[in-house]
């Protein structure tokens, strides 16, 4: 199937280090930090006083305050204030979310150029009133007169003191994501040691990433922080496999706080044009944006696992793509866990599940692992919800350029078309994928 519409171009990306939760970035609102993001794709792209199409962001945990957030950080940003801007929310496919409705509008010619951007704080979530107090408050600011207002006042009571304090769990089985994701890890017998092998690799290949210069782009130091803070590059297999384990029960339990992502916060931006826009500025091309599909699985009444929708959007994405599986040059898969990176992979070689639940005439395939999350990903990174995909779409922009052998010289294997493939699982058991080339 081709691609519709214009060519879609990846023209740069930007974010600060991530930061565990309560760490450096503890009082660092949603606001300051895609703000901070946002401030370092400006300054390294000439955009100051640049009208830009659209700027399209979203965080998952949002304070009140944070309900216009995307157009509340371009009001505070160089960018031209006539630039519009609005907030969008996919679990942690909110970043790649944006990035496919830029490059969707792009494609349509509604717009020449926009930005994409995710963020998040675990740190200061957002704690609500409890829903008797918030309904008490309420009557008492519609009470017309003085005393009705302390008469419905006077219903305070000791029990309405606790707050409502978001949960990382799924609100129709109440199970967190850990506990989604240990049920798919048995299911699927993912060990303990391929988790923390792919844990060790990616801390391993993160570190490589900073030591060659990769990460260099970063806006630093923000509030302190150099590097991503989660990021060990000592984190060994033989080390991750003295943790004890945090979700699963019994026996069984393989997953611990290193082969788990950490609570963070962190922002992320991507900067998406048209050719003619980028051409126009003098803006080097780093990628071109070429596929998207999502899917979601009905994780309550079937037997699909919370965090396996990918499984089912990569045949859709790659049947659009005109690809199969074991053609992509690099793989960004997510980590949220290392036990359902692993059971995606384990889910697309298994004869039986592709026939039986993607409908496939045999597996889906393999994929070559020295070519998965080579710059490390959200293991060792962190994981910022919404602030991830865009962090993943700027390293797979990058490494394609850089695989591509720089702007405007042939690709130094000689091959025409460099491509990758991304793979983002998400709450409520959706999952968000796409394909960049260059
Ligand atoms: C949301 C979506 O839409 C989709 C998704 O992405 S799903 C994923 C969403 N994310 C989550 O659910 C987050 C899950 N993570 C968590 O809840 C928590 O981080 C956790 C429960 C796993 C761990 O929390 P914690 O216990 O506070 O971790 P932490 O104290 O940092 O680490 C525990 C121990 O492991 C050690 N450790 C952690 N990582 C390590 C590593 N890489 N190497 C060696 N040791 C490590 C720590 O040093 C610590 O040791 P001590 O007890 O000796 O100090």
């Amino acid at each position: 199937m081709a691609t519709v519409g214009r060519r879609v171009a990846i023209v740069g990306s930007n974010r600060i280090p991530f930061a565990r939760a309560d760490g450096p970035y503890a009082t660092a609102s949603n606001q300051e930090m895609l703000s901070a993001a946002l401030a370092g794709l400006v300054e390294r792209h000439g955009l100051a006083g640049e009208l830009l199409g659209e700027f399209v962001a979203g965080a998952v945990l949002k304070h009140s305050r944070d309900f216009n957030l995307a157009r509340e950080v371009v009001l505070g940003s160089e960018l031209d204030h006539r630039t519009p801007a609005y907030d969008v929310q996919q679990a942690c496919g909110t970043g790649l979310e944006a990035v496919i409705l830029v490059a969707n509008k792009i494609a349509l010619g509604q717009i020449d150029c926009g930005v994409a951007g995710g963020v998040d704080t675990a740190s200061d979530a957002p704690l609500g009133l409890n829903d008797d107090l918030r309904r008490l408050l309420l009557k008492a600011r519609r009470a017309r007169t003085l005393p009705r207002r302390l008469g419905a006042l006077a219903g305070l009571r000791p029990r309405h003191v606790v707050p409502d304090i978001p949960r990382n769990a799924e609100p129709r089985t109440g199970l967190s994501m850990g506990e989604h994701a240990a049920r798919t890890a048995a299911e699927w017998g993912i060990s303990r040691a391929d988790q923390d092998a792919l844990a060790a690799a990616s801390h391993r290949r993160l570190a490589a990433a900073y030591e060659r210069g990769f990460l260099d782009d970063l806006v630093t130091p923000f509030r302190g922080l150099e590097r991503d803070q989660n990021l060990r590059p000592d984190s060994t297999a033989e080390k991750l496999a003295r943790l004890k384990p945090v979700f699963g029960k019994g026996e069984g339990a393989t997953m611990t706080a290193g082969n788990s992502t950490p609570l963070s916060d962190g922002a992320s931006t991507v900067l998406l044009a048209s050719e003619e826009w980028a051409a126009e500025r003098g803006l080097p091309v780093l990628a071109w944006f070429t596929h998207a599909r999502t899917a979601a699985v009905d994780f309550v009444d079937d037997p699909d696992g919370l965090l396996t929708a990918p499984v089912y959007a990569v045949p859709k994405l790659l049947e659009a793509a005109g690809a199969e599986l074991g053609d992509f040059d690099f793989y960004e898969i997510h980590e949220a866990f290392a036990s359902q990176v692993l059971a995606t992979l384990a889910a697309w070689e298994d004869e039986d599940f592709c026939t039986r639940r993607l409908g496939l005439p045999g597996p889906l395939g393999s994929i070559d692992r020295d070519r998965l999350n080579v710059a490390g990903s959200s293991l060792a990174a962190g994981h910022p919800f919404a602030a991830t995909g865009g962090r993943i779409v700027g390293t797979l922009a990058k490494l394609l350029h850089e695989k591509a052998g720089g702007n405007g010289t042939p690709a130094a294997d000689g091959t025409a078309t460099v491509r990758g493939l991304i793979s983002v699982c998400a709450a409520g058991g959706q999952g968000v994928t796409a394909v960049l080339e260059r």
